[in-house]
């Protein structure tokens, strides 16, 4: 569902400023993986996902999604493929709209211009149903601006609006790092079961690692630009924080430094 073959992105090239961001990164998502991705900082992570959802190019390499090269394909012209949830709560929503504008908007990323009629009675209806399985009772708040939503709330929405179109690909960006433990909490329970039940192809950053650890079949570790560590879904039932980074110190002869991870 998505591959990246030999992916490399190097930012200033050939400057004092040179970054190799990504380095020969190769990585498969099949149908239905949840794959989260843990790094140090610089590690790659939002470059990864940028090159995914065509924010940035790769220098060199492919990106496929769901079949089919997308490496000409600018970010708008690749948003039907991809849902994207970011760190910030704001990100993701149109403040001064309602609820249901905002729905619909999203409803109609990947329908013909000619379909996309706003808010109907039908839509209406069905966006209701949608926010019932969130629990926050927003189905009730439709005509509700979103700025008015605390930041969990619009995280769930930003979450919702981010899948009910069933994408190939769903991108989770530290997508609860902004969130207080409890609002943090919520959007991680929402996230497990949205997946589980729609069964879409997820790659989440996070800084979290045993969030890492609980969510997901796969887990991928970064570090320099590198794909370090691929755990598979055989043994990522029987992973714990100490074994990651037991795991990093092995393979790259110094401890884990990252002055934003969540270790516990
Ligand atoms: N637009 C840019 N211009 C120059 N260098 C960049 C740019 N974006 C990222 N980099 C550099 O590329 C490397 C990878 O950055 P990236 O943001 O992908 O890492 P990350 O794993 O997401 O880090 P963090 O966990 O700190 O957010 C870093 O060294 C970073 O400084």
């Amino acid at each position: 569902m998505l591959k990246l073959n030999r992916v490399n992105k190097i930012f200033n090239e050939g400057t004092a400023d040179e970054k190799i961001a990504l380095e020969d990164v190769n990585l498969e998502l099949k149908q239905g993986d949840f794959v989260t991705i843990i790094g140090s900082n610089g590690a790659g992570k939002s470059t990864l996902m940028n090159i995914i959802s065509g924010v940035l190019f790769p220098d060199e390499g492919r990106v496929e999604i769901g079949g089919s090269v997308v490496n000409q394909l600018k970010e708008h012209q690749r948003a039907p493929l991809i849902g994207r949830v970011f760190q910030d709560p704001m990100a993701g929503t149109a403040p001064t709209m309602t609820i249901e504008e905002n729905l619909a908007m999203a409803y109609s990323r990947n329908r013909p211009r000619k379909l996309r009629k706003g808010v109907t009675k039908a839509r209406r209806d069905m966006f209701q149903e949608y926010l019932e399985t969130l629990h926050l009772g927003l189905e009730n708040r439709l005509t509700a601006k979103v700025g008015l939503l605390s930041g969990g709330e619009r995280q769930a929405l930003s979450l919702l609006m981010a899948t009910f179109t069933q994408p190939k690909v769903l991108l989770l960006d530290e997508h609860t790092a902004a969130l207080d433990p409890a609002r943090a909490s919520l959007i991680t329970q929402l996230t497990k079961r949205i997946v589980a039940d729609s069964g879409l192809t997820t790659l989440m950053v996070t800084h979290n690692m045993q969030q890492a650890i609980d969510l997901g079949n796969r887990l991928i570790m970064m570090d320099k630009g590198m794909i370090i560590l691929d755990v598979p879904p055989e043994q990522k039932g029987s992973l714990t924080i100490e074994r990651l980074l037991k795991e990093f110190e092995r393979l790259r002869g110094e401890k884990f430094a990252s002055d934003r991870a969540v270790l516990g």
